[in-house]
């Protein structure tokens, strides 16, 4: 998929991202729910790529979960994206190194996090950063950094040598039916022009839902890839999995069909 800049008539895919049902699955040892079931149900309604963020302590997804989700992709899902991400001074290039995903999304959270709530800081770890970047891709694997709705940043995103931004939207998401609801959105559509002007492609992510997620694809364009996971499963715990990928679908096709104008 491109990774231009280009914010034209890009189609946003969704990558469903499966930390809690491993979660759910490692309160017992009985291997249920799995991850694998869980990946094709998505895969076969037409979800068009399976995020992971394997941390260190293993709260959710293991290495095995990772290995075995990139060998089915490999096997029996062919163009389906697989997205490994996790913070690139920890764990996660190993995981780069040895399967080589489509993706890799760097992501500052400390060990101790109870999940993702910032993302990188420009200038100060552009230099750490540098390195990293250019070894996955010379491994042939895109590099997306987690990235707050800050448009002044998107340059040096771009400078420090990724492809795209993942634009952090939990911001986005505790704003709904509040009086900020509109002004922290225009920060993210500045953010994405932004990123567009710079050569970036847009990626967004946590905290979406299929009750914000349409309000947020037609305000901010061009994004290429949205990956869910916490309300994505919690819906499929009501839904099933087939149907909760369809109502996202919907959600993508409803915003493409709506974009305000630019
Ligand atoms: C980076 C991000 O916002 C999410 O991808 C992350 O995977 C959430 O992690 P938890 O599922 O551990 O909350
Ligand atoms: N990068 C965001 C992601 O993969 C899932 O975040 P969430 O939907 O679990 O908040």
């Amino acid at each position: 998929m491109s990774t231009s800049g280009n914010a034209g008539t890009t189609t946003t895919s969704l990558s469903v991202n499966l930390n809690k049902v491993a979660l759910v699955r490692n309160t017992r040892h009985l291997g249920i729910p799995s991850v694998l079931t869980a990946a094709n149900a998505c895969l076969a309604a037409g979800a068009q790529g399976i995020t992971v963020h394997p941390r260190p302590d293993a709260r959710h997804i293991r290495a095995h979960d990772v290995s075995d989700l990139s060998a089915l992709l490999a096997k029996d899902w062919p163009g389906i994206e697989f997205n490994i991400e996790g913070n690139p001074f920890q764990n996660l290039m190993d995981f780069v190194r040895e399967l080589r995903p489509h993706q890799a999304t760097f992501v500052p959270d400390s060990e101790s996090q109870s999940t993702s709530d910032h993302g990188w800081s420009f200038p100060d770890d552009a230099e750490r950063l540098r390195p990293l970047i250019a070894e996955a891709k010379a491994l042939g694997v895109r590099v997306s950094l987690f990235m707050d709705p800050i448009p002044e940043m998107m340059a040096a995103v771009k400078a420090v040598g990724a492809d795209r931004v993942e634009l952090y939207t939990e911001g986005y998401a505790a704003s709904r039916g509040t009086a900020g609801e509109e002004a922290v959105l225009a920060r993210y559509v500045e953010s994405a022009r932004a990123a567009h002007a710079a050569g970036l492609g847009v990626n967004a992510g946590h905290d979406l839902s299929r009750d914000n997620l349409t309000a947020f694809l037609r305000a901010v364009r061009g994004v290429h890839e949205v990956s869910i996971g916490h309300a994505f499963v919690a819906d499929a715990l009501e839904l099933g999995y087939t149907a909760t990928t369809r109502e996202y679908l919907r959600c993508i096709t409803e915003a493409q069909q709506q974009a305000r104008p630019a």
